[in-house]
């Protein structure tokens, strides 16, 4: 983490998430600093994804709270916390085969709106270089291999500007040298301030890009801050 300590942009407060009699997120309270990377881990059925749909507004918590930059998001849908910054990756790629790499990316900046994206096309120029896609703007989102796809996703929630980036399992499928060029890419990102907040199966590559650690179980988080080891510092 560079500087001074900022404030968290992304909060949560004693999230809780049922489902009938069970109880999949019982009282989150987390903070994703920016300029780090937060890794998510635990068991299947843990609880992450839910919490992940109640930080993205995917879902809404029947208590707690959600904070962005200090605002009360908790009531929000997904849509308009991105508007405010809040991006999330899904564990299954979702590009649009029909459109072409540069068009998939430019629809982030595009529903970023405006306000957070004045420019989507500087936006989209700029996020295909950070991922080093410039040069497949113009190629159709299809018959790409897995990791420039996931790559293609990711461009699309960097064009929107966000503070925060929230990412399910972002090396599933990835070959080893993908995962290497995505972990140097993440580091990167968080490095130049994001806040980024990662749920990955792949203890070693949390343990390897994560400042700290949460790992969750039964709902729980049992170890809110651990650190792992200093990045960049
Ligand atoms: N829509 C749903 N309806 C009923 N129960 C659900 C629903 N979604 C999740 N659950 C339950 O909530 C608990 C937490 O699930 P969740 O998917 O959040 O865990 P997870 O840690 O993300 O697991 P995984 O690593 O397998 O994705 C589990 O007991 C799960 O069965």
């Amino acid at each position: 983490m560079k500087g001074q300590p900022r404030r968290a942009p992304l909060v949560a407060e004693g999230v809780v998430r049922r489902f009938g009699g069970v109880v999949a997120v019982a009282g989150v309270s987390l903070s994703v600093p920016p300029g780090a990377v937060t890794g998510l881990v635990g068991a299947n059925g843990a609880g992450k994804s839910t919490l992940f749909d109640c930080l993205s507004g995917a879902a809404t918590p029947d208590a707690g709270r959600v904070l962005l930059s200090g605002r009360d998001v908790t009531t929000l849908p997904a849509h308009r916390r991105a508007r405010l910054g809040l991006l999330r990756g899904f564990q299954q790629i979702a590009v649009f085969p029909g459109l072409t790499v540069g068009d998939n990316i430019r629809l982030g900046a595009e529903q970023a709106g405006r306000r957070r994206v004045a420019d989507p096309v500087a936006a989209t120029d700029q996020a295909l270089r950070t991922l080093g896609l410039t040069h497949l703007r113009d190629h159709p989102a299809t018959d790409l291999p897995t990791g420039t796809l996931r790559l293609v996703e990711l461009g699309r929630a960097l064009a929107a500007a966000p503070a925060v980036l929230l990412l399910d399992e972002p090396a599933a499928g990835l070959d080893r040298a993908e995962t290497e060029r995505l972990t140097a890419l993440l580091r990167h990102l968080a490095d130049d301030g994001l806040a980024l907040l990662l749920v990955e199966h792949d203890r070693d590559l949390v343990d390897r890009i994560a400042d700290r650690v949460c790992l969750m179980t039964n709902g729980q988080l049992l170890t809110p801050a651990a650190p792992v080891a200093a990045h960049g510092a």
